[in-house]
Formats: C-alpha cells, sequence, structure tokens
C-alpha cells in the first residue's frame, strides 16, 4: 500500500485552520505548525472547525516547528508579512522536490522576482529571503477565496466552502500531473479547486478585490456587503479599480474582469468582515505591503497616477496604528 502524502500547514489561524481540519477530517496524513494559545488548544483539544454544513474537532499532530523528515506538500498560511518568520521553522522538511503552496492574498514575492512586476520584490520579500528559502520552480501560485476567522484559539468558522485556484509559479500554460495530485488531495477534503494555466492573472483579480475593498473595510467598519451596496462605497471601490486595472495593463495583465461584475460578487458576498478588518479589531498589524505598497511601487515604477489607493492605503496604515 502507498502511504497517504504528507501534507505540513504552517500557520494555523482562520484559513490554515479550516483547510487543516478540512483535510484531516478526510483522513489525510497533516501536521501543523502552530504557536501560542493555538498550539496548546490543539494538543489539548483538537481543531475545531464550524462549517457551513457540520461543525466537527479533529486531531492534529502540532508542534513549533515542521517535521524533521521531508514533506510532499508545505502550505504556508500566515499574513503575507509573517511568511518569512516561517523560514527557520519550516526549513528542514523542504528538499529540491517539496511543493511549497503559499495560501497568502496580496502579491507575492514569486511574482516579482523578475520581470514586470520586479519593483514591488523590496516590498514583498524584503532581503529576498522568501526567494532563497522556497525556488519558484517549487511553488505552487495561489489564490484563495474563503469567508473564515478564529473566534477562539484552535477553533475556525468558515462561513462557505473555500475555493483555491492553483497554477504553477514558474510555468504559464502548464497543468502537470503533480498539480493534479494536490488538486485531488484537496477536492477530497472538500475544498473546491480549480487549476490555472497561468496563475497571474487570477492572482492579480484576486488582489484588486482585495484592495478594492480591505482597507476600506478598515476605515469604514464595514462588512463586504455594505461596502458594495452603499452609492458612496461603490464609488471608491470602482475608483480603486480603475487604478488597479491601469497598474495592471502596465505590466501586461490585461483580463481584469469589469467594475460591475467585481462590484455584484462584493455585494453579494453577505455580512463578512475582510481579514483585514478581523486584524484591525484584534489590534494586529495589517497586510498593508503585500495588499497595497507593492501596488504603489509599481505604480510609482510605471508612472501610473494611483491618487485613491495612495490615501486609501495611508489612512489605513495610519487607522490601524492607532490601535496597536
Ligand atoms: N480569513 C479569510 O477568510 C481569508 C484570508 N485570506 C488570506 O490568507 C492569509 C492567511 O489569513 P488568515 O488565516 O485569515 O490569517 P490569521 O491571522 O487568521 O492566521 C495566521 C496564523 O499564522 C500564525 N503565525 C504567524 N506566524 C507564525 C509563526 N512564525 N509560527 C507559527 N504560527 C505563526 C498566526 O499566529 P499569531 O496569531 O500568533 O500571530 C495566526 O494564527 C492572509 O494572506 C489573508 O489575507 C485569503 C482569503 C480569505
Ligand atoms: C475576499 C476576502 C475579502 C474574503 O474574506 C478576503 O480575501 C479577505 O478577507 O482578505
Amino acid at each position: 500500500m502507498v502511504d497517504a502524502p504528507k501534507i505540513c500547514v504552517a500557520g494555523i489561524g482562520a484559513l490554515g485552520g479550516t483547510f487543516t481540519a478540512m483535510l484531516a477530517h478526510s483522513g489525510a496524513n497533516v501536521s501543523v505548525v502552530a504557536r501560542g494559545a493555538t498550539l496548546q488548544a490543539i494538543r489539548a483539544r483538537g481543531l475545531e472547525l464550524q462549517g457551513p454544513a457540520s461543525t466537527f474537532c479533529t486531531p492534529v499532530a502540532a508542534a513549533e516547528r515542521a517535521p524533521d523528515t521531508r514533506q510532499d506538500l508545505l502550505v504556508l498560511a500566515v499574513k503575507a508579512h509573517q511568511l518569512a518568520t516561517l523560514v527557520p521553522l519550516v526549513k528542514a522538511t523542504v528538499d529540491a522536490g517539496t511543493p511549497v503552496l503559499p495560501i497568502v492574498n496580496g502579491i507575492p514575492w514569486w511574482m516579482t522576482v523578475d520581470g514586470p512586476f520586479e519593483s514591488a520584490h523590496e516590498t514583498v520579500d524584503p532581503g529576498s529571503v522568501l526567494t532563497a528559502a522556497f525556488p519558484t520552480a517549487q511553488v505552487i501560485g495561489c489564490v484563495a477565496y474563503a469567508f473564515a476567522s478564529m473566534p477562539l484559539p484552535a477553533v475556525v468558522r468558515s462561513d462557505r466552502q473555500p475555493k483555491l485556484v492553483l497554477g504553477r509559479a514558474a510555468q504559464q500554460g502548464c497543468v502537470d500531473a503533480g498539480l493534479a495530485q494536490i488538486e485531488n488531495i484537496l477536492s477530497t477534503a472538500g475544498i473546491a479547486v480549480e487549476l490555472s494555466a497561468d496563475i497571474r492573472q487570477p492572482i492579480w483579480t484576486k488582489l484588486a478585490f482585495n484592495l478594492a475593498t480591505n482597507p476600506l473595510s478598515v476605515l469604514c467598519e464595514a462588512t463586504l456587503e455594505k461596502m458594495g451596496t452603499a452609492e458612496d462605497s461603490r464609488a471608491v471601490i470602482s475608483d480603486v479599480l480603475a487604478e488597479v486595472r491601469a497598474v495592471g495593463a502596465a505590466c501586461g495583465l490585461t483580463g481584469l474582469p469589469p467594475t460591475s461584475a467585481l462590484l455584484d460578487v462584493i455585494a453579494s458576498a453577505g455580512p463578512h468582515e475582510t481579514s483585514m478588518l478581523q486584524d484591525f479589531r484584534a489590534g494586529r498589524l495589517l497586510e498593508l505591503d503585500a495588499m497595497g505598497e507593492a501596488v504603489t511601487s509599481l505604480a510609482g515604477a510605471y508612472g501610473v497616477p494611483t491618487p485613491t489607493i495612495n490615501t486609501l492605503v495611508r489612512l489605513t496604515r495610519f487607522k490601524g496604528a492607532q490601535c496597536r
């Protein structure tokens, strides 16, 4: 009998907790890197998922570092600015063949290693720590659509079935057997998966969604549904999307859906608070570098005016700093 693939998930918050609970519940061989109260709670009681269809609690092997043995898949599920802190904790688990799947919002570090997004590199990977630790050839680019939160340590709530879009970071136009195997593991656990032959466009679309909603959600302390239905917030969102569209075009990504379609998605997202608003309420550092500063540095490099984005990012950073 062939052993089940070994999966390590580093970072057990809203998303890492949701995916881990679903994987463990489906019988996958999954272990986690966690810390503090979350680590203690997982060890004491297991990981609880309050999902859209059912609630269950599942035991999971948890430690402060990844196992010393090679894993078949390493998932990184932290805020973008926390990624570098994981490097020393997961090093021993990654060899030249280990696929690395970052489930993280914003412009990913690997997209800025060279090419049109290079001017955002220092913002998303200061000192190239991530580039050195995770060679692009091993990285699986990812976009996450989920509505998850962690109300208590090791208790995660997921309001809808989560969906991941996956594609090789290094190869455009290629969906291979390795990706299909990962899709199989994730979909067996009930996670919706779509494979993309060029993951950069879905990443840019998700970034547009996040940049148009996450900072505004902090400034207005509003849910997605409220921002997507009120006339004033819809006007600001439309301005942000126009600016993201212009920056994307300068970088060669022209496939952003129409603004009206994105506004419809936001309006129909329900009374959900974005991950950035959750961070604000918890007094945590806001994920503005990979979602905001990265875009303003690209805009600066290409000479694209982004006055609305600049103002939103500045005000959100200012408001975030008041609560820390
Ligand atoms: N929540 C959602 O619905 C969605 C989130 N996303 C994106 O997914 C990514 C993950 O978000 P989310 O799950 O919400 O974030 P959370 O903040 O809920 O979870 C991150 C977790 O990682 C832990 N962590 C960070 N650094 C380390 C470390 N060095 N060692 C051990 N644990 C560590 C944090 O611990 P601690 O609390 O101690 O810092 C925290 O528990 C983000 O990029 C987010 O924008 C995307 C789509 C939807
Ligand atoms: C799409 C959205 C807003 C869903 O929660 C998200 O990505 C986030 O919360 O950061």
